[in-house]
């Protein structure tokens, strides 16, 4: 029995996501999703707000090649802190098909960092969602956007569409590449060519260090599954349109603190032809626009 329990309301991954229809070009990279755990081996931290079901390496690379993908950018999530031990044996164990964003603190030595580069990480992710974290404090968050620079890193950055207004100044500050999460979670209630989603589009407009991951549909669609999450589409398709050498795709998985449902990894993928709506469009999203970020070398 493991030394951890779930949370009451944790929904499971899925366990039999169906085969997609649309067929990802050679070489797709899964640019977002996350290992948790195992627990016993890698334990949850201390500080987390959730308890996850575990989700390993192995189960990672079979719903990989199930998609059809061919490479996955692996996030580290707020349940293991910034303990980068069960992201760092993923990536070891992937033979190179891996690359990993990391979470550490302002104290970490230049030492640390080097191993974290070595094992394959390529960035760090700030995130200021407040029922997942609590936010380090700008001063420090500035400290690690100067250490991580020599490595060529850049910052992905987690926050709620409402938080931006206040961000925005920070966000632009910071010296790297810049890769935003889920397109900053729009309310997708609101209009496409709206305020609240113009801000978000300002910020990659002006600042061309800015990248968005068009991820989570599941997470930010009202209509949900039933509806094919068709709400988010224009949103994430505007941002694909407007920007196709700054746009990532990810599944998500293992879907962390879903509450209502939980997605059918294969449909997800067969939304890909609605957001980007040419093959040129999906090669980079999928291919180019990760290769170029995370495998430069
Ligand atoms: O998987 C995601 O990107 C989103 C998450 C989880 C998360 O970010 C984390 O635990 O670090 C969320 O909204 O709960």
């Amino acid at each position: 029995m493991s030394q951890f329990t779930p949370d009451a309301d944790w929904l499971h991954w899925h366990q039999s996501p169906s085969v997609p229809g649309y067929k990802a070009p050679a070489g797709a990279v899964d640019a977002h999703c996350h290992v948790f755990g195992p627990g016993d081996q890698f334990p949850f931290a201390p500080e987390r707000k959730y308890t996850p079901c575990d989700a390993s390496r192995d189960q990672l690379w079979a719903l990989r090649d199930h998609l059809g993908f061919s490479r996955n950018v692996i996030v580290q999530a707020t349940c293991h802190g910034a303990d980068n031990r069960a992201l760092v044996d993923a990536l070891n164990h992937s033979n190179g098909l891996a690359r990993g964003v990391a979470t550490v603190k302002a104290s970490i030595t230049d030492e640390e960092l080097d191993a974290l580069h070595a094992a394959g990480v390529r960035g760090v992710r700030f995130n200021f969602v407040k029922r997942l974290v609590d936010a380090l404090p700008f001063d420090d968050l500035t400290l690690i956007a100067e250490r991580i620079k020599r490595l060529g890193w850049h910052i992905v950055i987690y926050f709620e569409a409402a938080e931006l207004p206040d961000l925005y100044d920070f966000f632009t500050s910071l010296p790297t590449t810049v890769v935003v999460d889920h397109m900053g979670r729009p309310d997708v209630t609101k209009p496409v060519d709206g305020e609240e989603f113009g801000l978000f589009l300002k910020l990659l407009e002006e600042n061309p260090n800015f990248w968005s991951k068009v991820s989570c549909p599941e997470r930010l669609s009202i209509s949900g599954p039933d509806g094919g999450y068709l709400d988010v589409v224009p949103f994430a398709r505007t941002v694909v349109e407007r920007f196709p050498e700054r746009v990532l795709w990810g599944t998500d998985w293992p879907h962390p603190n879903m509450k209502s449902h939980m997605p059918d990894d294969g449909k997800l993928v067969d939304m890909i032809p609605l957001i980007a709506p040419t093959e040129a469009l999906q090669h980079k999203l999928l291919v180019e626009n990760p290769m170029r970020l995370y495998w430069a070398e």
